[in-house]
């Protein structure tokens, strides 16, 4: 049952033909999808029938993938619902930009801007409920980004540190979720009349506070899914008229797609610049995207960001002897510039950033822990690497035992670090001492594989 007010409100907005398409499609079953991950070597070589791609985009298929497949263990799948593949692809991330995904959990978007980016720039992944925050972070742990800075922020806090800062901006917004009704039930129960508005404000919050990020010649990308024009077309039209010199960059709607209605705002033609995905028309839940663009065209002075003690401090000598030993016993080609260490762990930061007074959940890729005289390497480093100096090819029967956290018996000589790797994926660390491989699987992840 859609909620009182709902259809009325739709009917009005689409006109009695259409109100009956879009009304019956909330009623189908929605679509399912993925996408794979070109950080990863061979991103195909998984066990998932590659038959339907998502239109559109160039990593996203329909179909669904069990969290316990190793193909999603292993981060080579990211499931995502197919309209959302959607805002990556219109974001297009360039290699090197700074970027800010400003309300970045679970994931889904960031992981998509990472695979744009091919590990170069830097990407920040913002996300304010902490328990949300940690699973954005071990989804970018899975997904084997090294360029990520997740932090647990309120927009302003972030505007007051880094003003006009990045190249690009991505306000996947909060919103009433209209898009999601047949996808979770949940979100019907929240609904009213006046829900929509609510949201509306809040956007603008956000909004106000990515303006004062994103540097002259930036652009801001706007999401939601949900279909009401309180937030979509008409926070766009508020953006355009708080806002000299931002513009919309049109996107063309193909594939059922459809464009935003100006009629639906304040009447300005380049609303139809905005994207609609309507479930009667395109095959994936409801979203609204539109991509903005700050006319002037020349950067600022980007101010200068250099990493503080009272955060993250550089590494003791003992520290760094504890990581050289290591990487080069270990890595093949280590390449991280720009080190620092905080509360005992060590982090590589593709670009240093300010991060002094802000939540931060990962300062950088963890590269491992200094524990008194030894250094023990992390999941997160392991899942970006593809070899090592040790590498070891574990049988179905060892995987399951490193999934379960079980150590397992080896026949090789000597001790030192392997890179475990199950059906040519990377799945982590294990630490070969007496004919034994320690587990290192983090005990939140662990489960017993069929
Ligand atoms: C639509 S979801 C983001 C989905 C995510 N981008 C993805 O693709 O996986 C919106 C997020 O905004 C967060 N949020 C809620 N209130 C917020 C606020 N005032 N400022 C910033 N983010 C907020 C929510 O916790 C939620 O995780």
């Amino acid at each position: 049952m859609l909620p009182t007010g709902f259809e009325e409100k739709y009917q009005q907005l689409l006109g009695t033909t259409e109100a009956a398409r879009f009304l019956a499609s909330l009623q189908e079953p929605g679509y399912k999808g993925f996408r794979l991950n070109p950080l990863k070597p061979n991103p195909k070589q998984i066990n998932l029938p590659l038959t339907q791609p998502v239109p559109l985009t160039r990593w996203g298929y329909y179909g669904s993938v069990h969290g316990r497949q190793v193909a999603h263990q292993a981060g080579y799948v990211y499931s995502q619902e197919p309209s959302a593949m959607l805002v990556g692809a219109v974001a297009a991330p360039q290699p090197g930009e700074r970027v800010l995904d400003l309300c970045a959990a679970p994931g889904g978007k960031t992981t998509h801007l990472a695979s744009l980016m091919q590990q170069q720039g830097l990407l920040v992944a913002n996300e304010i409920i902490p328990k949300r925050a940690k699973i954005l972070a071990e989804n970018v742990e899975r997904f084997g980004i090294a360029n990520a800075v997740i932090t647990n922020e309120t927009p302003a806090r972030l505007a007051q540190k880094w003003p006009h800062y990045f190249d690009r901006i991505l306000v996947d917004a909060p919103c009433s979720g209209e898009g999601m009704f047949r996808k979770d039930p949940a979100a019907k129960k929240y609904w009213t009349v006046d829900y929509p508005a609510s949201c509306a404000k809040r956007q603008r919050q956000i909004l106000q506070e990515a303006m004062k990020m994103l540097r002259p010649g930036g652009q801001l990308i706007y999401s939601t899914c949900t279909f009401s024009p309180e937030e979509d077309e008409q926070i766009i039209a508020w953006l355009l008229q708080q806002y000299d010199g931002l513009a919309v960059i049109p996107l063309a709607a193909t594939h059922g797609l459809q464009n935003g209605r100006p009629e639906w705002a304040d009447g300005n033609s380049a609303l139809k610049g905005t994207l609609r995905a309507f479930p009667h028309a395109f095959a994936g839940d409801g979203h609204f995207i539109a991509k903005l663009q700050s006319q002037v065209a020349a950067p600022v002075k980007k101010p200068r960001h250099r990493a503080k003690k009272n955060n993250v401090s550089r590494l003791t000598a003992t520290q760094k002897q504890l990581w050289q030993t290591f990487s080069q016993a270990t890595l093949v080609a280590p390449q991280y510039p720009h080190l620092l260490v905080h509360r005992d762990h060590l982090f590589a930061q593709s670009q240093p950033i300010e991060l002094s007074g802000l939540k931060v959940v990962r300062p950088g890729l963890p590269l491992g822990q200094f524990k008194r005289k030894r250094f023990e390497p992390a999941y997160a480093l392991a899942l970006t690497l593809t070899q090592a100096k040790h590498v070891l090819r574990l049988t179905s029967q060892q995987y399951r035992q490193y999934v379960h956290g079980d150590t397992f018996p080896v026949t090789l000589a000597g001790k030192g670090w392997y890179l475990l790797r199950y059906q040519e994926k990377t799945v982590g660390f294990g630490k070969l001492t007496n004919q034994t491989i320690k587990n290192f699987f983090p005990k939140g992840l662990r489960f017993q594989a069929d």
